[in-house]
C-alpha cells in the first residue's frame, strides 16, 4: 500500500487505533471528506452509471406454498441475486426496534461505544468495527458496526452484550428465522433436495451474524464508498434497510448500478457466494455497495446466514447427478471467511478461492 500523507495517518489513529469510528469523526463536525476516504474517480459511483428505470423484483411472500411465489423467488435467485420480500410475517415494530436500537448504540457517547470496540469487547461474539479491514484499504470505507455472532450458543454471551440494542437484536435475529427456514427450503427444492437435513441445516445457517450497520451522514457521499463492491460470503443475507435508501445492485450491463428502493416493512435479500457454489452458478451472488447520506445518518441490518465454521461446502450431489461438471471445489467455511476479511472489498474475487 502507498505511504499515506500525515494528516491521513492522524485521522486513522482517531478513528481506528483510538476506536472513535467515522461517527466519532462526524462528530467532531468535518465539513469536508477526509483524504482517507476519497476514492479515486474509477471507483466512484457516477450518476451516469445508475439505471434510474430498474429495480429488483418484490415478492409477496404471504402464501410460502403457492407454487408461483416459490418459482417467482428462485427466478429471482438465478437472474437477479437480489430480490425484496413482503407480507414475510416479521411484525413492522420487531423492524422499527432494531433500527431504532442501532441508532440507540451509536448515540451513545464515546466511553460506552468503545467499551465493545474491536479488542476491548467483554466478549467476541459482539464487537465494534469501522470499515471493512482497516489495515488493508488504502481508502477506508464511511461506515461502523456492530457485530453480533447469533449462534444458540453465541447467545449464551448475552449478559454481556450491550443493554441499549441487544434485546431487540435477539427478537429480531428469532423473528426472521422461520424467514430464513422458508427461503433456503424454496431455493434447495428448486435444486432438487428434497428436504433439509440437520448435516444441511450445519452447512446453510448455523452460524448467523448480525450488524447493526451505521453510516453517518458525510459531507460529499459522491467521492465515499459506504461499502465497496463485494459480493456476501452468506449462503444468503436477509437485510433490514432504513428509508434513506443508498444500497446499489450491480447490473448485467457493464459498470451499471439499480437502487433498491426503500419499501417499508420489507426485506431485501441477496443470495451469498455460497449458495451460488452449492447450485453450481444456477443461483448469483451479485455484486452490490452502498453511498452513504448527504444530511441523514442511514442504519441498515443485515443477518449473514452462514455455515458452522467447520462446514465444508461445494456444488450439491443433486445439483450433479445429471452429469453436470462442478465448477468450484470443496472448501470449509472458516477459509473462506479468513480469505474474505484478509483484504479490501474487491467485487466477486473472492469466489476465485473456491473456483476450479
Ligand atoms: C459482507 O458479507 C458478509 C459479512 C459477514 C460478516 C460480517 C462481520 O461483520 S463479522 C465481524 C467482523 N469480522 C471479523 O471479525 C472477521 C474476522 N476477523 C479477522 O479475520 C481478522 O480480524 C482480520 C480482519 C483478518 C485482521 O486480522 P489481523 O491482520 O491479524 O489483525 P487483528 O489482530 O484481527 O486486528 C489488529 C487490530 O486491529 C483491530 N481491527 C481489525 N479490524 C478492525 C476494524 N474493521 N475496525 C477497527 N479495528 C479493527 C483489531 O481488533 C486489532 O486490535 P487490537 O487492539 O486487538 O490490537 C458474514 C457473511 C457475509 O456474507
Ligand atoms: O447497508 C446495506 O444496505 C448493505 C450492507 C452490506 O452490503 C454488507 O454489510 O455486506
Ligand atoms: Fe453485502
Amino acid at each position: 500500500m502507498p505511504p499515506r500523507n500525515p494528516n491521513s495517518e492522524k485521522i486513522l489513529d482517531f478513528v481506528v487505533n483510538k476506536g472513535n469510528g467515522i461517527k466519532g469523526l462526524v462528530d467532531t463536525g468535518i465539513e469536508t471528506v477526509p483524504d482517507l476516504y476519497i476514492l479515486p474517480i474509477e471507483e466512484r459511483l457516477l450518476p451516469n452509471n445508475i439505471l434510474p428505470y430498474d429495480s429488483i423484483p418484490v415478492i409477496d411472500v404471504s402464501n410460502w406454498d403457492d407454487p408461483k411465489v416459490k418459482e417467482s423467488i428462485c427466478d429471482a435467485a438465478g437472474q437477479w441475486g437480489f430480490f425484496q420480500i413482503i407480507n414475510h410475517g416479521v411484525p413492522l415494530h420487531v423492524l422499527d426496534a432494531v433500527k431504532e436500537a442501532a441508532h440507540r448504540f451509536f448515540g451513545l457517547p464515546y466511553e460506552e461505544r468503545n467499551k465493545y470496540w474491536a479488542g476491548n469487547s467483554p466478549t467476541d461474539t459482539v464487537t465494534l468495527k469501522t470499515s471493512f479491514v482497516p489495515q488493508a484499504e488504502a481508502v477506508l470505507e464511511w461506515k461502523d458496526y456492530l457485530s453480533f455472532r447469533c449462534s444458540p450458543r453465541d447467545l449464551e454471551s448475552f449478559p454481556l452484550w450491550p443493554p441499549v440494542c441487544r434485546d431487540e437484536v435477539v427478537e429480531y435475529m428469532e423473528s426472521a428465522k422461520s424467514v430464513i427456514r422458508k427461503l433456503l427450503e424454496v431455493l434447495l427444492e428448486g435444486l432438487k433436495v428434497k428436504q433439509i437435513d440437520k448435516a444441511r441445516e450445519y452447512t446453510l445457517m448455523a452460524s448467523p451474524i448480525v450488524n447493526l450497520m451505521y453510516y453517518p451522514h458525510c459531507p460529499n457521499p459522491d467521492l465515499t464508498a459506504g461499502v465497496g463492491p463485494h459480493s456476501d460470503i452468506s449462503t444468503l443475507t436477509i437485510l433490514l434497510q432504513d428509508d434513506n435508501g443508498g444500497l446499489y445492485v450491480r447490473a448485467t450491463e457493464n459498470d451499471s448500478w439499480i437502487h433498491v428502493l426503500p419499501i417499508n416493512g420489507a426485506l431485501v435479500i441477496n443470495i451469498g457466494d455460497i449458495l451460488q457454489i452449492m447450485s453450481n452458478d444456477r443461483y448469483k451472488s451479485i455484486e452490490h455497495r452502498v453511498v452513504a447520506n448527504g444530511s441523514k445518518d442511514r442504519v441498515s441490518v443485515p443477518i449473514f446466514v452462514n455455515p458452522g465454521p467447520d462446514a465444508v461446502f461445494g456444488p450439491l450431489p443433486e445439483v450433479l447427478e445429471s452429469g453436470e461438471e462442478p465448477l468450484y471445489k470443496e472448501v470449509v467455511f472458516s477459509d473462506y471467511f479468513k480469505y474474505f476479511f484478509s483484504k479490501k472489498h474487491d467485487g466477486k474475487k473472492s469466489m476465485d478461492f473456491a473456483r476450479i
